[in-house]
């Protein structure tokens, strides 16, 4: 059997934060083959960032294993076998596109043509301008011809089209579809699950460090979503969030329209629990549909979106 592009082997991150640890990573499982292309789906926060970051050797593992093409990630960035289209990373004001991607070249042993690579990546109109003169949209373009260079066997892109109004995504997503024809493993994050719909094979979604779902498009569409089981909790058993520890299964609890709504994986042991320990009554299993549960994450508007993109940099600038 071919070994997997990546293989994440009960994947833990941890940051040290004056707040105290946060574990960004927290227990990850995960095969991705050759071929396949994938998004891991999460809102802000989820842990995206810092998997891939992993899977690029940006960042080492606090435990378990992070391997590319069955080695260290480090190597198969220097064996040309993997290169990213990231949020950021420095580009050079003064140069111009075309300059910017030959200088990039040079560098590189064995590389894609200059012009091919402008070409793939549709920046080839663009390729004269100064690298200050380009949008946000065009600078992703710059930095998927960079990417492109080695022509990597996995291609990793961390929201690749933030910042991008409504043509400049759906132009660089048939770019990218023409490289995954090729045979290219793709893997990207996304906040947007209409992008991982319509473009990924298979979506896995992370909430918290951990995967929620991992399926094909259909299949995570399929789960629906999450459940939720809502009540109407009594005051004489306390308050809710302090009894949230006592409740097997369940992980959140919020109160809204008079309702007391718990979430967790097995909803079946909250509802139980509830019915019989509690004097809550009225209680509701509810599913919460995948697209809601992202809701005000995955449904922005592009212009939310590229709104955002800009305040990051000029945050960055300043
Ligand atoms: N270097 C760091 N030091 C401390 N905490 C960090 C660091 N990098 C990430 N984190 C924290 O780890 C968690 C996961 O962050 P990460 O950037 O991986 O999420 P994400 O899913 O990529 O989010 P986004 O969609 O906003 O980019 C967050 O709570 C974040 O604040």
């Amino acid at each position: 059997m071919n070994t997997p592009a990546v293989q994440l082997i009960d994947l833990h991150k941890t940051f040290s934060t004056r707040g105290g640890k946060v574990r960004a990573v927290d227990g990850v499982d995960l095969v991705i083959e050759t071929g396949e292309i994938v998004a891991f789906l999460g809102p802000n926060g989820a842990g995206k960032t810092t998997a891939l970051d992993m899977v690029l050797g940006f960042t080492t593992p606090t435990s378990g294993q992070c391997l590319v093409y069955g080695s260290e990630p480090r190597k198969a960035v220097r064996d040309g076998r993997v290169s990213a289209v990231l949020q950021t990373g420095s580009l050079l004001d003064d140069l111009s596109v075309r300059e910017t991607v030959a200088m990039v070249a040079s560098q590189h042993g064995v590389h894609l043509p200059v012009d091919e690579a402008l070409e793939r990546a549709g920046a080839t109109n663009f390729a004269h301008r100064k690298v200050s003169k380009c949008s946000g949209g065009e600078q992703q373009r710059l930095r998927f011809a960079l990417a492109l260079l080695p022509e990597p066997d996995l291609l990793i892109l961390d929201e690749p089209t933030a910042g991008m109004d409504v043509n400049a995504r759906r132009d660089f997503w048939a770019a990218m579809h023409a490289e995954a024809e090729r045979g290219r493993t793709i893997v990207f994050a996304t906040h947007y699950l209409e992008e991982a719909e319509q473009f990924a094979d298979r979506i896995v979604v992370i909430t918290d460090g951990r995967i929620l779902a991992d399926g094909t498009t259909e299949e995570v569409r399929a789960l629906g979503g999450f459940r939720t089981v809502s009540v109407r909790w009594n005051d004489d058993d306390g308050d809710p969030t302090a009894a949230l520890a006592d409740i097997p299964g369940a992980e959140t609890v919020q109160v809204h329209g008079g309702r007391t709504v718990f979430t967790g994986p097995d909803t079946d042991a909250i509802a139980r629990h509830l019915l019989t320990r509690t004097s809550a009554n009225d209680l509701l299993i509810v599913q919460v549909p995948l697209e809601e549960a992202f809701i005000g994450l995955t449904h922005k508007t592009t212009d939310q979106a590229s709104t955002e993109q800009q305040s990051v940099e000029g945050a960055q600038q300043s």
